[in-house]
This record gives structure tokens, sequence and C-alpha cells, in this order.
């Protein structure tokens, strides 16, 4: 009896081992000798379709889906075979049809085609305009759009956007009309465009479809009548901020104080606007001299390039990066457990009570985003982390950083925060995660408002297994 048993988990191994190998031919043919085989599971619960969608064998899972295996079978940790395939980023077009429910000979639904899980889109990340960057060598065509009429000014003063609040006293993580970006015509402006210590950077041309997807760009019933796409400048001005404030009609207007807080009021255009201008902005701020010779700088394609006004200088010569604005990347990571029930999050001393947060740090020269999450996480918390899956990106303008969203697996558990940067480090399970998102008065934590990407990782965590 023994023996008969040990005979058939030896093949319950075999059928299993050829899934997670891709090999499509024996798996076939174990089938057809023994079909009881096919939703049948192994240590921890897998299924020959999870080892299959875990390694990414299009062929296997096609094999297994056609014999009419189950796919809402759950391994021990709660997952079905679709969420191993999201959690290891090996979906190919098979894998869509492993969501449970969605019928196989239903189409072509992919799990990426909703525009959530195709492209995560982070705040800052929107690209409202045409930036048009073979244009800004052409000065005349830029001049002639800068007098155009019915061009937009944007008006910043110490890198703070002229703003309308809508609702000042509502928190940021309420669902609230979206406070405005003030808008300016040439006229409005053109004499603050003379003045030494004003900056213009063009920002593009508005995009003639998807006018209407937004509030900001709605201009369908201008654009019926005039069809030129109108062109958005950001104007940087150290005019005293009443002196500005007086130029609008508008009351309730306002240059923010509080970046981290106020510039996370826009709706998802308009901070595209602002990461874009802010960015440029602080470059021109912070870089008015050469770099290498320390000499003066004129601005050029418009207000895109900064070039030394002395002939003799090297900058002048080869590749480098000191004429173009900077971005600085930097790595932020969602560290999960080796038992991927729980995730590593980190406090700093500057956050608000309560408040834990991915760790995140800037990449250093010659570094890979890789070898950058896995210095960042051991330096802050002691940690030492294994694979490394890249999730989604942000811009952050803080002023001009490149948030490069992470997943890593730690390969060890013991924490020993860096105290000079964290102040606590924590493991926390994939429940208290899920209650601190829907901020229930039980939460074990505060999560960082949804606009960073901070936020964003940790609902595309919580997602992989469940439908938060
Ligand atoms: N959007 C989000 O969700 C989110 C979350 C966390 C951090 N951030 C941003 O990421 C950035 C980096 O995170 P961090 O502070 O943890 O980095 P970090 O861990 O590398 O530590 C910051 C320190 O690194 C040094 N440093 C090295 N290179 C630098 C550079 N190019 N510019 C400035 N300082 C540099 C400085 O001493 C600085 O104080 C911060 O600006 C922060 O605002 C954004
Ligand atoms: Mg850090
Ligand atoms: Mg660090
Ligand atoms: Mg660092
Ligand atoms: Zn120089």
């Amino acid at each position: 009896m023994s023996g008969q048993l040990d005979a058939q988990e030896e093949l319950l191994e075999r059928f299993l081992d050829a899934a997670a190998r891709g090999d499509s031919s024996l798996v076939s043919s174990l089938l057809s000798n023994c079909p009881s085989l096919l939703n049948r599971s192994g240590h921890n619960g897998w299924t020959a379709l999870m080892f299959s969608a875990r390694n990414g064998h299009g062929e296997v899972t096609a094999e297994l889906l056609k014999r009419g295996c189950d796919r809402s079978a759950l391994n021990r940790s709660s997952q079905t075979a679709f969420d191993v395939a999201k959690f290891w980023a090996t979906l190919t077009s098979a894998d869509c049809c492993l969501v449970p429910g969605l019928d196989s000979g239903s189409g072509p639904v992919c799990a990426g085609a909703s525009p959530e899980q195709s492209h995560h889109q982070t705040y800052f990340s929107a690209e409202p305009l045409d930036r048009l960057s073979a244009k800004r060598t052409d000065q005349d065509w830029i001049r002639t759009r800068q007098k155009d009429p019915r061009t937009v000014y944007l008006l910043f003063h110490k890198l703070s956007p002229m703003i309308q609040a809508q609702n000042p006293n509502q928190d940021q993580d309420q669902n609230h009309t979206a406070d405005r970006l003030m808008q300016f015509t040439y006229e409005e402006v053109k004499d603050l465009l003379e003045l030494p210590g004003s900056e213009l950077v063009f920002l593009g041309l508005e995009r003639t479809h998807n006018w209407t997807s937004d509030r900001t760009l709605d201009r369908t019933t201008d654009q019926a009548s005039n069809p030129e796409p109108r062109s958005w400048f950001a104007l940087g001005s150290d005019l005293e901020q009443e002196e500005l404030l007086k130029r609008s009609k508008d009351k309730n207007c306002s240059f923010p104080k509080n970046h981290h807080r106020d510039l996370l009021r826009l709706s998802q255009d308009e901070a595209g606007l602002v990461a874009q201008s802010r960015s440029v902005l602080a470059w021109h701020a912070r870089y008015s001299f050469c770099s290498t010779c320390g000499g003066r700088s004129r601005v050029e394609e418009a207000g895109h390039k900064r070039s030394c006004e002395n002939t003799t200088c090297i900058s002048h010569q080869g590749v480098h990066n000191t004429c173009y604005p900077r971005v600085d990347p930097v790595v932020i990571m969602l560290v999960l457990h080796p038992d991927q029930s729980q995730c590593l999050l980190g406090r700093k001393k500057v956050f608000p009570p309560g408040m834990f947060s991915c760790l995140a740090g800037f990449i250093e020269p010659g570094e890979c985003v890789e070898a950058a999450v896995r210095r960042e996480v051991q330096e802050e918390s002691g940690v030492l982390v294994g694979p490394v899956w890249y999730v989604c990106s942000q811009p952050w303008p803080m002023p001009s950083s490149l948030m490069i969203g992470c997943l890593t697996v730690a390969v060890t558990t013991e924490i020993n925060v860096d105290q000079d940067e964290i102040e606590e480090a924590k493991w926390f399970t994939r429940q208290q995660v899920v209650d601190s998102l829907l901020g229930g008065s039980q939460a074990e934590f505060v999560v960082p408002p949804r606009q960073t990407i901070a936020h964003q990782l940790l609902r595309h965590w919580t997602g992989l297994s469940s439908n938060l």
C-alpha cells in the first residue's frame, strides 16, 4: 500500500517538476496516462499551473488550460496562479487566461489591458503637452509662440507656482476638487520677460487629442474655432510675491510654501506640468554659472540649456552633463520578507507621527538600479536583499529626482537601522498594510499620501493577491 502511495507521490513530483521546467510534452503525456494529476498540488499548495505561471512557460500553461485545470485554486499563501505570475513578473500573453473567472475563449482580454495595470500612472508623471524638443533651437518659432495671444504662461516665484486653492482646509487625501494653476497671457506677463532674474522655459504644445480627459486642458470650443494648438511656457520671476499676485484677477491665489504638501493637490495633468517646470527652473536657480570654469553662462534652447560664455571653456568639448537640466535617479523599494507575507518599512525623524514608508536612496555614480537597491536597504536597515524587480517610476520635482520604484525580496530578516537617516524600521504584515491603506482608526501605521510612489508600491503589493 505504502509502495503504491510512494509511486503516486513520485508521479506527482515528476508532473510538477515538468510543469516548472516547461517540459510540455512530458506534462501532456503524464496527463494522458493519469488525468487526475491536473489539479493536484505539492508542498505549499502549488499546482502545476502555478509552477508553469511562476516560470512563464506559455506552452505548458496553454496545455493545462486546454485540459480544463482549475484557475481559481489557491496555494497556502492564498495566491492563484495568476497572482503568482503577476508577482514574479513573468506574465506572457498566455497567462492572461489565468485570471480566475475569465473564460480563456473570451477574446483578447489581457491582464495588462486596463490602464492602471498596463501603466501605473504616478502623480507628477502625466505628459499633457508635446514637448517638441526639436523646436527649442528655432528661435523665431519660439518668439512667435511667446507672443501668440492664446499662449499660456504659468507663473513661478521661488519655484512655487501661482495657484488658486479650491478648498484649502481639506485634507490632501480626501477626494476634493483639485487646486488650479493660474494661467496668464503674453500681455499680462510681457514686462516680466524683460526683467533680469526672470527665467522662461518652453514647456510644449497642447496635444490635439485627449483635451477633454482633464478639465485643465479642456479647450475643445477654443480648438474648434482655432485649430492651432496652444503653447505653454513656465515663467520664473524673482519679484516680490505681492507684486506678482496683483496680476491675477482671481481671489484666493497664492504661492504655496509647503511644497511636499501643497503641490500634491493638483490634477494629474497640472501636476505633470509642475514637475517639468519646477525641475528646470530649480536648475536655472542653482546652476547660473558654468560649473566647469565658473564663467557666466547664457540660456539657450528655450530654457533647456545653459552654455558657458567663455569660448575656451572645456565644457564646449565632448560629451558632458553640465549644460543640461539634471535629473537625479533615486531607488525606492518595497522590501518583502522571505515568506512574502510581510514588508519592511522605515520612518525618518521628519515624518509626521505614525508614518512609515518604503526605504529610498540616491543612485551613486557607476551603480545600477539593482546594486543601489541592495546597498540602500543594507545601509538603512541592515537587511540583505536578493532579486529586484522594477515596478514603475515617478518624477519627484523636489527639486529634480526620478524615483525608480522596485520590489525586492529579503534574504535576511534581522533589522539594524542606521539611526542617522532612519529612526525605526519594522516588518509589517500584509493585513496591517491593507488596514493602513484603508485608513481605519485601528490602522497600525500611517501610509504616505496616495500621490507618492511609496503609497503606490504598497498598493501594488497588496493588490497582487487581493482586489483592494
Ligand atoms: N515620492 C516618494 O514616495 C518618496 C519617498 C521617499 C523619498 N523620496 C525622495 O527621494 C529622495 C532620496 O531619498 P533619501 O533622502 O532617502 O536618499 P538617501 O538615502 O540616499 O539619503 C540622502 C542623503 O544622501 C546624500 N546624497 C547622495 N546623493 C545625493 C544627491 N544626488 N542629491 C542629494 N543628496 C544626495 C545626501 O547626504 C542626502 O542627505 C529624497 O529627495 C526624497 O524626497 C520620495
Ligand atoms: Mg534613504
Ligand atoms: Mg540612504
Ligand atoms: Mg544614499
Ligand atoms: Zn565654463
